[in-house]
């Protein structure tokens, strides 16, 4: 098939995720074909800056050609083995044991999945397992966020806060409930700090507690920073309340760092940016820079204890800690950690990246409540910034906008009328002045554009 082909050939057979695919056969896709650094390029050589890293995963960036050798390597001696019946292999034991040395200390057991959504699952199962195991099986309600996101299997979608992806497939399933997120821009009162929006936001949980009953709730689940949601970044107040919450209530706290984790924020988990302590960290992405699919579930020693107690957990999936995606993942944290490319994030990148994302984006008449963490960075787009009015029909916006930034070759997401980045950790300083260089002319262009629209 000719490389011009891929594009129309695509839509006889392919259905793609998270769209509408009518659409998409009219409208055409284009074709990546190579990746290097922050770089991917199409079938017609077209350089494109991926300001998401894929979908928020490829932290060290594309053409490491040492994650290919060590998968050829593995899957030359050991292409697949499970690990269900009293069988392991090196790959899975060396990727544990690095997983409990950059975990938090009293973090030192995995549980290994296929993906986010397989690691959610799993957590969801563990949890109730875990409280079932204590002798409280009534402990098993699961209270998440709306707007959060949590992947798309039946449980994750469920747990996710993402109204439409319910509407699809009788969901939520039950015992899960949600409260609301902690989006200062958006659900402030007139005149209320981030620091007072930020313990009332957290009290919602308190207060579904005693609504619902602590008897009667397993866990709560959220993201240290809500990624697809749009990069919801909490006050720094919410989350150390929610962990005294869940301690005085006895309701076990998840952090789920699928995008936060491995350095997305400046440190190795988002929770340790944003000052709170987890029982459970379900994680993927960044775990293997997305070079192959692996997800894990880091279990603290007090739910591992639990575990222990309860006998076989009747849970598991064939790709569980699969040979070549634990050699990968095994080499992207040895790259990690010998590149320093947390600490160079937390250091130098994220800072860098903060000081010019406010300089770039602040000035736009559209654009409010710009902001970073780390590498995570995100702003609204705003019919009128003095009144904080949000456009008509939320998320129109911000696809026209990602459709500029498209258009001039830089990836960004669109998550409602949220416009974010999730750029490649490896990104340098140069590199960030080129991409925001270009999202500038894209934001002008947008700028032109919303005026004219508004001007009818
Ligand atoms: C916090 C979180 N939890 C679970 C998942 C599910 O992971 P899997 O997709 O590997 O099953 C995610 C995934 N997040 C995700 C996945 C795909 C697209 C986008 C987007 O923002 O466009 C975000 C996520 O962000």
């Amino acid at each position: 098939m000719s490389k011009k082909d891929y594009s129309k050939q695509d839509a006889k057979h392919h259905l793609h995720p998270f769209s509408d695919n009518a659409a998409l056969a009219r409208d055409g896709v284009r074709v990546m074909v190579k990746g290097k650094g922050i770089y991917v390029y199409d079938d017609e050589g077209n350089e494109i800056i991926d300001g998401m890293a894929g979908l928020w995963c490829v932290n060290i960036g594309y053409g490491r050609k040492e994650l290919a050798r060590v998968a050829k390597k593995q899957m030359d001696e050991l292409p697949f083995y499970n690990t269900f019946f009293k069988t392991t292999h090196p790959a899975v034991v060396e990727l544990s044991a690095k997983l409990s040395e950059v975990a938090p200390a009293n973090f030192n057991h995995v549980f290994y999945t296929g993906s986010g959504s397989e690691s959610v699952d799993t957590m969801m199962r563990m949890v109730r397992h875990y409280w079932a195991s204590l002798g409280k099986p009534s402990k098993k309600i699961i209270i998440g966020r709306w707007n959060g996101y949590h992947g798309s299997t039946i449980g994750g979608a469920s747990l996710g806060g993402m109204k439409g992806m319910h509407a699809q497939g009788d969901l939520p399933i039950a015992n899960v409930v949600h409260i609301e997120q902690p989006w200062y821009y958006g659900l402030a009162k007139d005149g209320e700090s981030a620091d007072d929006f930020g313990i009332r936001a957290a009290n919602w949980l308190e207060e579904k507690i005693n609504e619902i009953g602590a008897d009667k709730i397993a866990a709560f689940v959220g993201e240290p920073i809500q990624g697809a949601g749009g990069v919801i970044i909490p006050p720094k107040t919410y989350w150390p309340r929610i962990e005294e919450i869940c301690r005085k209530h006895d309701i076990l706290l998840v952090a789920d760092e699928v995008i936060c984790g491995f350095g997305r924020t400046g440190h190795w988990f988002g929770h340790q940016a944003m000052g709170f302590k987890p029982d459970i960290i379900t994680t993927a992405k960044g775990l293997s820079s997305g070079y192959l699919p692996i997800g894990a579930v880091l279990v603290s020693d007090k739910v591992t204890e639990g575990l222990l107690a309860g006998g076989e957990f009747n849970h598991g999936f064939t790709y569980a800690g699969h040979p070549v995606a634990a050699a990968v993942a095994q080499k992207n944290l040895e790259i990690l950690q010998d590149e320093g490319i947390v600490d160079r994030v937390h250091d130098k990148i994220g800072p860098y990246m903060q000081k010019r994302w406010h300089e770039t984006f602040s000035k736009f008449k559209y654009v409010d409540d710009v902001r970073c963490e780390g590498l995570i960075c995100g702003f609204t787009l705003v019919k009128d910034k003095a009144t904080r009015e949000l456009f008509p029909d939320f998320g129109t916006t911000g696809l026209m906008c990602r459709d500029i930034f498209f258009k001039h070759n830089l990836i960004m997401r669109a998550c409602g009328d949220h416009m974010v980045a999730a750029p490649p950790l490896v990104i340098t300083k140069k590199e960030i002045d080129t991409m925001l260089a270009i999202a500038a002319k894209c934001m002008r262009e947008f700028e032109e554009k919303m005026d004219k629209q508004l001007a009818k």
